[in-house]
């Protein structure tokens, strides 16, 4: 039974709980039919656990950021516990994940976060793309995996020193099960319900995910090897190079976190939270920008005012396309690239809204709830950057959103991911229009839930203007 003090939502049945409330389609849907009919705190009972739905602006702020020192924690779930092993810092807790966080951040800000030298090399990986695009010649062509692959080489160039060619296929099969673990449809609903684990057969991509885990472990052990055999104490090259040396440091010190198994995770995250996400807010520009020809000709044509065609736009341009970052905004509001964003847990019983959270619960963030929210932005299904510029064409409302989640947890990558968003998709709409395949209709903004939200296979032309 519900304990009366908890969020409210459907009555639990006997041993089965709350799951027919997951018929009702992907967790968002299910989230948004919730939301409608019991407010903006709700909770489910599922499996072992009791889960919390935090929707609206100001309670996800009370919540993440008001209680951080309780709804910081990540789950005992089975992504957490058992394919992640609570180590690297996606799915670490405590004093591991402090000490791994604060490392991580210092050691890509020495690696290029926030400066000069990363801008230098998302330009040169752009150019890169941008000539495989050319080389097409305006034929049809599913994007997104090219777009993967270049991504992925800007934090590649940060954490392991160097960029892969587009066809390596260890690199090649590497970003796939990255991309196919982060968008497994069924990763949500085994993490809720555990005894899934034990379904006979593979309905649930359960082996397949051991199988992907081991092939990408055995790829990054094989990079953590290489940099030992020609590390240099003085000169770190990469973020492989820094932990190392780190690594000295500890060796004496028993338990300490700062060991290679802990690497290779912290290596996994940062290529897998890395590449997936930004490269599916792209592809979604893709899509709307093909949907919304208008747009896309007044985004390339602010880019002509501003930057010309001889070069590519740098960070210095920023201020001075305020379209072009309403449009990169606007993608970010109705992709909704992570709407639930990562599941949290309530460390302590907490009491939100005259509700107890319980000590245990799993905590999701609806970051849906303020993306989509009608009181900012009225039909919120329509693609509409404009809701970013003010009366003096000025680029605002930024702040409206929060792609990136917030509290303790927010992104880590957030500075990386917005430096990536805006000079790769300038870079795009500056060469190329986006066109459906000839005689045919711009797919619909139809989206898939895993963990990302990204939207259904298309075919695009890129065809330069
Ligand atoms: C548009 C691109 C991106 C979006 C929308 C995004 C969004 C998110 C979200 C929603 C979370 C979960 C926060 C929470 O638990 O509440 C997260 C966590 C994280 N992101 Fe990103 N992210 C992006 C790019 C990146 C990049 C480029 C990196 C690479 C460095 C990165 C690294 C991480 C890490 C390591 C975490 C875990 C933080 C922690 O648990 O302490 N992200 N991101």
């Amino acid at each position: 039974k519900r304990p009366g003090d908890l969020p409210p939502g459907p009555t639990p049945l006997p041993l089965i709980g709350n799951i027919p409330a997951l018929f009702g389609g992907d967790l968002l849907q299910v989230s948004r039919n919730l939301r409608k009919q019991y407010g903006d705190l709700y909770s489910l009972s599922l499996g072992p656990y009791w889960i919390v739905f935090v929707n609206g602006y100001d309670l996800l702020k009370e919540a993440f950021v008001k209680n951080a020192d309780v709804l910081s924690d990540r789950p005992d779930t089975f992504s957490i516990k058992v394919l992640s092993e609570r180590r690297g810092i996606v799915s670490s807790n405590g004093h591991r994940w402090k000490g791994q966080r604060t490392f991580a951040l210092a050691a890509l800000r020495v690696f290029g976060f926030g400066k000069r030298s990363m801008e230098t090399k998302i330009l040169e990986e752009n150019k890169n793309f941008i000539e495989i695009l050319e080389k097409e010649n305006g034929k049809p062509m599913g994007l997104a995996g090219l777009i993967n692959r270049s991504v992925s080489n800007v934090i590649c160039s940060i954490t392991v020193g160097k960029t892969f060619s587009y066809d390596d296929e260890g690199f090649t099969q590497a970003v796939n099960l990255v991309g196919e673990e982060i968008s497994n449809p069924y990763g949500p609903l085994v993490d809720m319900l555990p005894f899934l684990q034990y379904v006979p057969g593979d309905m649930f991509l359960i082996k397949r995910s051991f199988k992907n885990k081991a092939i990408l472990e055995q790829a990054v052990k094989e990079e953590i090897e290489e940099h030992r055999q020609t590390l240099d104490e003085n000169d770190a090259r990469d973020f492989i190079d820094a932990f190392l040396l780190e690594e000295m440091k500890h060796k004496e010190e028993e338990g300490t976190d700062f060991e290679d198994d802990q690497l290779q995770f912290t290596i996994l995250d940062l290529f897998a939270a890395g590449t997936e996400t930004t490269s599916t807010t792209i592809t979604w520009a893709v899509l709307f920008l093909m949907k919304n020809m208008d747009i896309q000709e007044k985004m390339h044509e602010e880019i002509e005012n501003v930057v010309g065609s001889n070069r590519q736009a740098t960070l210095t341009d920023k201020t001075d396309l305020p379209y072009c970052n309403a449009v990169i905004t606007e993608t970010q509001r109705l992709g909704n690239i992570v709407p639930l964003s990562l599941f949290h847990m309530a460390t302590e019983d907490l009491v939100l809204e005259n509700r107890r959270i319980p000590k245990g619960a799993i905590v999701i963030p609806v970051l849906d709830s303020v993306q989509n929210d009608e009181k900012n932005f009225p039909n919120p299904e329509k693609f509409d950057p404009t809701r970013f510029i003010n009366n003096e064409g000025k680029y605002c409302n930024q702040d409206k959103i929060m792609p990136f989640s917030l509290g303790r947890r927010v992104c880590l990558g957030e500075s990386l991911a917005r430096m990536e968003l805006f000079l790769f998709l300038t870079s795009m709409v500056q060469k190329f229009k986006f066109l459906p395949p000839v005689g045919e209709q711009p797919p619909p903004a139809v989206g898939s839930l895993g963990i990302t939200h990204g939207p259904l296979p298309f075919n695009v032309r890129c065809v330069p203007w």
